[in-house]
């Protein structure tokens, strides 16, 4: 299967590692608009720069990793080149699969996932969303190269803003939450080196804790919390200081920009 990655940026380059980790680097073609960074991706795992016309008409499935506002220019670049039977993948937040179909050939299949940046270290979470007339092989083939990431689950595109809210968007609120632990370590007295550390293998673990001991976060939370005890006092004050209706908040305007953003592709195309 040759699997063709366009715009091979952040997101691109953590999808392109877990590929090439799973799959090696033989049957991956990078299309970038820069030499330099083409030859960074050779150089860092093994794959084939081309151009887009050239790598289109070869490949099985295509991936494009530039951003929202230039998926349909990407897509018209392609059309021409792509066989009929391949799958065109778009990472774009908020670029609604009918956005995709309407620049393309009718019946091209295409597919909307909306990964992580955890990708890169195989720990990624990607949704994925059929367009229609997708065959279950097509799908199929989606979730397999998506799995080489990390986690995959299957979801009506209806669902795919809310899904940035939690896990497109997510590492960056945990990234936030690692910086705010670190400095706080630092104006308690700690070396910010050992803060840092504390902070980020904190968080490793409770991540790991979640996801394998399959208990739910209320009964961890508990577990750390004595009563009459130390975390019990930090708790409160992240109670008063709003901390859970703050993510809510902030995951709200998360969840409304990508619509936002969905819409207004809709009518500007
Ligand atoms: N970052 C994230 O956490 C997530 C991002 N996404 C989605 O992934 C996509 C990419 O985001 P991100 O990786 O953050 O952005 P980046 O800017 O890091 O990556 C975009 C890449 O596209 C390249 N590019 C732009 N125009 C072209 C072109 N005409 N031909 C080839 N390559 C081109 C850019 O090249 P150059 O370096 O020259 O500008 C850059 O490498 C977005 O659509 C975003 O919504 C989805 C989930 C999470
Ligand atoms: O901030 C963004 O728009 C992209 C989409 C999800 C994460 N990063």
């Amino acid at each position: 299967m040759r699997i063709v990655l366009v715009g091979v940026g952040k997101m691109g380059e953590a999808v392109l590692a877990g590929i090439v980790s799973a799959r090696g680097p033989q049957d991956v073609l990078v299309v970038n608009r820069r030499r330099e960074r083409d030859e960074e991706l050779r150089e860092r795992y093994g794959v084939t720069p081309a151009a887009l016309d050239e790598a289109a008409a070869r490949a099985d499935v295509v991936v494009l990793a530039v951003k929202p506002k230039d998926i349909t220019g990407q897509l018209d670049a392609m059309r021409e080149s792509l066989r009929p039977e391949a799958v065109v993948v778009s990472l774009a937040a908020g670029l609604p699969l009918e956005v995709m179909q309407r620049h393309l050939a009718e019946g091209q299949p295409v597919v909307r996932v909306m990964p992580n940046t955890p990708s890169l270290v195989g720990q990624g979470m990607s949704a994925v969303s059929a367009g229609q007339g997708v065959s279950k092989e097509q799908l199929e083939l989606v979730t397999d190269l998506m799995i080489t990431c990390g986690e995959v689950v299957v979801v009506p595109e209806s669902q795919q803003d809310a899904v940035t809210a939690v896990s497109g968007s997510g590492p960056a609120y945990l990234f936030a939450v690692a910086e705010a632990m670190a400095e706080a370590g630092v104006q308690l007295g700690l070396p910010r080196e050992v803060a840092t550390r504390l902070a980020n293998q904190t968080i490793k673990g409770a991540g790991v804790m979640l996801v394998e001991s399959g208990t739910h976060p209320s009964i961890l939370r508990e577990n750390v919390t004595s009563p009459g005890g130390t975390t019990a006092q930090a708790l409160k004050v992240l109670d008063e200081r709003a901390v859970r209706a703050a993510f809510s908040a902030a995951m709200t305007a998360c969840h409304d920009t990508s619509a936002a953003m969905a819409r207004a592709q809709l009518e500007q195309d």
